[in-house]
């Protein structure tokens, strides 16, 4: 296996993924995209800060491509779209550079309200200037944080700590799980008339681009200074030039820019504007943090093992992934087994799960739908592209959840609507390991493993004879069984695990037999 490491990420955090046996990391600076585009198809794994873009144009050559690692928190500079259409795994290392990029924004929000780099630059041209940096106090102000997520709310205790009044806009955040109850939750434009400092804290996405806008400029107090340490782009450059020439906005200090890397703006030629070049992560401590995370992260996935900070599919908590392991071979079996029933034109698949599967149905459902697109297509389906790739061929997929019944603590339907019929599968845990327990509403017990004979007939004298002999006859043993039916003499569903692979002649000479209504062959 092969990893790419660009943008200068700390080799440091590097060190288990380069002693593992097996893995071979290629460290290197940023490369130019054509540069990049030459090399990329060697790779299995590539881990990224913000300055590569790996684009669809880019992942277009990456043919080994399995997962991208971002060792830090935005993933802007990642097509996640088509990441997860290709069905490459997107990770991140969100936790690591929290407190490095909140003591930055804090240390922002300080040079710009007591104008300490203008001071340092006059001051190192020989220019002693006392009058011309008068400051202003935080003690008392109102500081905005738009995005109380980690760092937001990090900087949200420490601007506490310098008595500072913290209204905070953030319509993803429930008000009780807020961290202070001296956090106003308040909307956006009161947010906007009442702050003296805001600062955003948001990720850059459709909603929160130009989220400071012209309009938003108009509604904030004279005098407002901003602060952007997350996202370039989520403040409208131009509006804030011109809400800073018009005096309307007293400063603003910068991190992050609409393009980067960036050496040239107007807003570079205000006084007023403290501006730097995308560094609020980059300390020694969360540069290390970041690459161990994202290293782990890429590890676990090249292993095959569950992975905790995915971003294109649904997280799964680390310490459930021990509970979540069997059902995730339980459904893809399900869908494994339900892809085999399939006669007509699917436009439906639909999951029903009854009891408590740890608030993780997404993932499973993900996992159900690889398992039944795994042995349709011929290209990769895995579970990040799963979901994509069933919506593309026009399947519906719908899921719900009950609590407990059928006197299963734990049961999976899945039912699969096709032109003019339907079929359905139940599935359950028994000690552990997967058991299909329900076929079309028979109640059966079958182990998903090796090969299934599924054999609806009439329900009468003989049947399961009839099968043994043409089964023992071709020499094929049978290692389990199993008939159930809903009422007597109407139809019996018989269910028959084979230690081999039954060839279509044979499927063919039971089918011969009148009372058999169907044969298939499920195969694990
Ligand atoms: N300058 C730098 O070097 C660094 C920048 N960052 C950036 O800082 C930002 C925040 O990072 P974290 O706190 O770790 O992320 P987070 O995911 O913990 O927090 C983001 C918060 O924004 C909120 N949010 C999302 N959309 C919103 C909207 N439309 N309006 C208001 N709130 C919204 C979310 O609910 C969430 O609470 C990210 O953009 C990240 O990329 C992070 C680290 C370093
Ligand atoms: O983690 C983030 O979101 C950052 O913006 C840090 O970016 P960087 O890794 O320093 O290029």
């Amino acid at each position: 296996m092969k990893v790419l490491v660009l943008d200068g990420v700390a080799r440091e955090g590097l060190q288990k993924l380069e002693n593992e046996p097996g893995i071979v990391l290629d460290i290197t600076k940023t490369v130019p995209e054509d540069q990049l585009i030459a090399i990329i198809s060697e790779y299995d794994a590539v881990i990224v800060r913000s300055a590569t873009k790996i684009n669809k144009k880019v992942m277009s050559y990456a043919h080994k491509l399995k997962v991208i690692g971002r060792a830090g928190v935005g993933v802007d500079n990642i097509d996640l779209d088509e990441a997860t259409r290709q069905g490459i795994l997107v990770v991140n290392a969100p936790g690591g550079n929290t407190i490095s990029a909140t003591e930055y924004t804090i240390a922002m929000m300080l040079a710009l309200a007591r104008n300490i780099p203008q001071a340092n630059t006059k001051l190192k041209n020989g220019e002693w200037d006392k009058k011309a940096f008068m400051g202003t106090e935080l003690c008392t102000k109102t500081l905005g944080i738009i995005g109380l997520g980690r760092i937001g709310s990090a900087i949200a205790k420490r601007a506490q700590a310098m008595e500072m009044q913290v209204v905070a806009y953030d319509p993803y955040i429930a008000e009780k799980s807020v961290i202070s109850t001296d956090i106003e939750l308040v909307d956006l434009d009161e947010l906007l008339e009442r702050s003296d400092f805001i600062t955003i804290h948001t990720p850059k996405t459709k909603s929160t681009r130009h989220l400071l806008n012209t309009e938003a400029f108009s509604k904030m107090k004279d005098g407002v200074r901003i602060i952007n340490c997350a996202r370039g782009g989520i403040v409208d450059e131009t509006a804030l030039y011109d809400a800073l020439r018009s005096g309307k906005a007293a400063g603003a200090a910068l991190d992050v820019f609409e393009e980067e890397p960036l050496t040239n703006s107007p807003l570079f030629e205000l006084n007023n504007v403290v501006v730097s070049p995308h560094i609020g992560a980059s300390t020694r401590e969360a540069q290390i943090k970041v690459a161990a995370d994202v290293a782990n992260e890429i590890l676990a996935t090249l292993k095959g093992k569950l992975v905790k900070n995915t971003v294109n599919v649904p997280v799964i908590k680390h310490d459930l992934i021990p509970e979540l392991k069997p059902y995730l071979k339980l459904v893809e079996r399900m869908g494994t087994f339900q892809s085999q029933m399939v006669t007509a034109r699917v436009k439906k698949i639909q999951i029903r799960y009854s009891g408590d599967f740890f608030k993780q149905t997404d993932t499973l459902t993900a996992a159900l739908v690889k398992g039944f697109l795994d042995p349709i297509l011929q290209e990769n389906v895995n579970y990040i592209n799963a979901i994509v790739l069933a919506k593309e061929r026009g399947i519906v997929i719908e899921q719900t959840s009950v609590s407990m019944e059928e006197g299963y603590s734990n049961l999976i339907t899945v039912r699969v609507f096709e032109d003019g019929c339907e079929s359905s599968v139940s599935g359950s845990l028994f000690q552990g390991k997967p058991r299909i327990v329900g076929v079309n509403g028979y109640r059966i017990d079958s182990v998903p493993e090796g090969h299934l004979l599924i054999i609806p007939h009439v329900d009468k004298p003989g049947m399961i004879g009839l099968v043994g002999t043409v089964l023992g006859e071709n020499n094929i043993n049978i290692s389990g069984m199993q008939n159930s039916r809903k009422e007597a003499g109407a139809t019996s569903m018989m269910v028959i695990s084979v230690d081999l692979a039954v060839p279509d002649e044979v499927l063919a000479q039971i089918k011969q037999a009148e009372a058999i209504l169907d044969v298939k062959m499920i195969n694990f």
